[in-house]
């Protein structure tokens, strides 16, 4: 059997309850699922929602809290008791859990998206079960991952998983929402995920989750560009996980021949970054960076907008518009004097102004 990595999404609905409670047998399941899978050698991240589902009650809301002030009081007590919750179940199997707690900052700025990574490989390469949840007490609402489904998404890019496996409270995406059309047909096996399947999945979750299928088809499209193969669906009992990496998951599959991993460096600039300015290039560049796969010489350059430094990410702008973004190797104000110039005019030992490993095309 192959070793895979392999990251895990579980989302609320599928530990909690309504009332805002943990699901004890829900918890027991995914727990016992998790180390079979790890038992026979397979290494296994995990990303779990929760928190909010699980401290809002306590702090005597009836509900999920809607206000931003409201879900991060939710979070910050709802994490603890899940984090609890794992470590005394995991126990009796000898695995040990590491609590993670992700802002979208921690992936926007390039040291610390460095730094997750390794952190992230040595604790998988000390046998550790890394339990991943957005840091929901300090995330600004305009500034997070969006939902977990996104994040699980980023995350086996990040590690560069072979497999997502989303678990929810339903048996994967229905061609409309099965809980409110009973003619609703699963689709078992999607090669792409298309803006009609997106249509398809409009429309609210549970109580507790947040996003609908909508937002796990959003991030399995992100998750397929990185290479990773998907499932989503749901499943009981010991066995679940690895039936659904044989195949016999109950659910939808999402993965098709061509995936190929993308480089941290590449994921980090499409995916992460901060954009500082605009390159603007003639047809030449644009043929040389599109079809031959080469590097951005300052020759094709003839415009430049904004101000950045060496290092900083920009979008490179064609004839029609937005092609695609890359790391520049030298800052506006040198650029200015190199734009436009042949490679023979420049004295220079590299004239490369984006180099073709930190390009990305949109
Ligand atoms: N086309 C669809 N197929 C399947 N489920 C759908 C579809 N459209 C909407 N849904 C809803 O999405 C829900 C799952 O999303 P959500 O409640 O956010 O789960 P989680 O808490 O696991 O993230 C399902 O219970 C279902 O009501
Ligand atoms: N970070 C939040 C979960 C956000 C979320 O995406 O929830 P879900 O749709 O249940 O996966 C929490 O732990 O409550």
């Amino acid at each position: 059997m192959k070793k895979m990595r392999i990251v895990v999404k579980i989302g609320s609905s599928s530990l909690t309850n309504n009332k805002g409670e943990m699901d004890e047998v829900k918890f027991n399941d995914h727990v016992k699922a998790i180390a079979a899978l790890k038992k026979v050698g397979h290494e296994v991240l995990l990303v779990s929602s929760g928190a909010v589902a699980a401290g809002f009650s306590k702090l005597g809301y009836p509900a999920r809290p809607v206000t931003l002030k409201g879900k991060q009081a939710a979070a910050a007590v709802g994490q603890s008791l899940l984090i609890q919750s794992y470590m005394k179940k995991l126990n009796p199997y000898g695995i040990i859990p590491a609590q993670i707690l992700l802002t979208r900052n921690d992936f926007s700025k390039k040291e610390r998206y460095r730094n997750a990574y390794s952190t992230i490989m040595e604790l998988l390469a000390r046998g550790v079960l890394p339990i991943i949840n957005e840091n929901d007490t300090v995330s600004v609402e305009e500034l997070t991952f969006g939902d977990n489904d996104m994040l699980s998404a980023l995350v086996s890019g990040l590690v560069h998983a072979e497999q997502l496996i989303i678990l929810t409270d339903i048996n994967g995406l229905y061609d409309s929402n099965p809980r409110e059309n009973p003619l609703a047909k699963r689709l078992n096996q999607l090669h792409e995920i298309t803006d009609e399947l997106l249509v398809a999945a409009e429309g609210t979750g549970s109580k507790v989750g947040t996003g609908g299928m909508k937002s796990k088809l959003i991030a399995a499209k992100t998750a397929l560009s990185l290479g990773v193969r998907v499932f989503i669906g749901t499943g009981e009992g010991e066995q679940k996980l690895l039936k659904i990496l044989d195949k016999g998951g109950d659910g939808t599959y999402i993965e098709n021949k061509l995936l190929t991993t993308v480089t941290n460096q590449k994921q980090w600039i499409s995916l992460h970054s901060t954009v500082s300015g605009q390159l603007l290039i003639d047809h030449g560049a644009e043929l040389a960076l599109l079809s031959k796969g080469s590097s951005l010489l300052p020759a094709g350059i003839y415009d430049i907008k904004g101000t950045f430094n060496k290092g900083d990410v920009v979008e490179v702008i064609g004839k029609n518009g937005l092609l695609g973004k890359g790391e520049v190797l030298f800052s506006s104000e040198e650029l200015k004097g190199l734009m436009g110039k042949r490679s023979d005019e420049l004295a220079l030992s590299s004239i490369e102004v984006i180099h073709r490993d930190k390009w990305v095309r949109i």
